[in-house]
């Protein structure tokens, strides 16, 4: 594909001037509006942004769960507007992981088994050894023969996680991974992504309406009417400081 070859090496995921409309004509509804960016491999964005603003239409779109309307988005390298929905199912189940607010195990299944189901259904087999490795990188080596009713909402959210990961996709995706979690759980499942950013150089992007959830990522990516507004790099994270400023901004853009 001649298109590949514009997409500079660093990122796994490029939106070129990508619109997405919803409905014609008096009942379109323009949920991005020409958004333009790049997440470079091995990092962790968080994308906010007030109610309404696209920031799902965006994951969905990136992710090739959705098409946009105009632009070009390019996942591992190739252009998904390219692809017919055979193909993009393909590039989901071989190159994108998805966590989303929902756990959604299976109460009779261990979480090994959780792990690898989704996998084998979609028609790709991974090994024990993939699977122990999953729940490894995510501190839950020892609960593989758990089933989720015997397992915290944290643990179950990252066992999610260990089904997400383990056919090492390019890109992990999580819709608001947090929302159905307290303080505490909410803080053991950022500490295991930013864990799996640092040690295993996934590259992460992450929807959530929670400071300090956002501010686990390296970079915050602002949205507002299907635009991006701003872009907060965190760099050496410094955890409260950086929500505060987070909450801050977001107040602004919600005034
Ligand atoms: N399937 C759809 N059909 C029509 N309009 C839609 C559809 N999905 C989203 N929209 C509209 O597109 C815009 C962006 O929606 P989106 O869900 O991406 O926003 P969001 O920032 O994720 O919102 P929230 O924080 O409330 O989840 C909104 O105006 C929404 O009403």
């Amino acid at each position: 594909m001649t298109t590949t070859r514009q997409e500079p090496a660093s990122d796994a995921v490029r939106l070129t001037t990508v619109h997405k409309e919803y409905g014609v004509g008096d009942h379109a509804v323009t949920a991005l509006d020409g958004v333009s960016i790049g997440f470079p491999r091995g990092t962790f964005t968080a994308i906010m942004g007030p109610s309404g603003s696209g920031k799902s239409t965006l994951l969905q779109c990136a992710a090739g769960l959705d098409r946009p309307t105009g632009g070009r988005v390019l996942v591992a390298g190739a252009d998904i507007g390219q692809m017919n929905e055979r193909q993009r199912t393909i590039l989901r189940r071989d190159h994108i992981g998805f966590v989303f607010q929902a756990y959604n195990l299976v109460e009779s299944l261990t979480a090994a088994q959780n792990v690898e189901l989704p996998s084998r259904f979609a028609g790709r087999r991974v090994s024990r050894g993939q699977v122990a490795d999953a729940l490894a990188a995510v501190g839950l080596a020892d609960r593989a023969g758990h089933r989720p009713g015997e397992l915290s909402g944290g643990q179950q959210q990252r066992v999610a996680l260990a089904r997400a990961l383990v056919t090492r996709p390019d890109v992990l995706f999580a819709d608001e991974p947090t929302g159905a979690l307290d303080t505490v759980t909410s803080r053991e499942v950022l500490r295991t992504m930013r864990g799996l950013v640092d040690e295993e150089g996934q590259t992460t992007l992450m929807v959530t309406h929670d400071p300090v959830a956002a501010a686990a990522a390296d970079v915050v990516v602002f949205l507002k009417d299907g635009r991006i507004t701003d872009r907060m790099s965190l760099g050496r994270r410094s955890g409260n400081r950086d929500a505060a400023s987070i909450a801050a901004h977001m107040a602004r853009l919600e005034a």
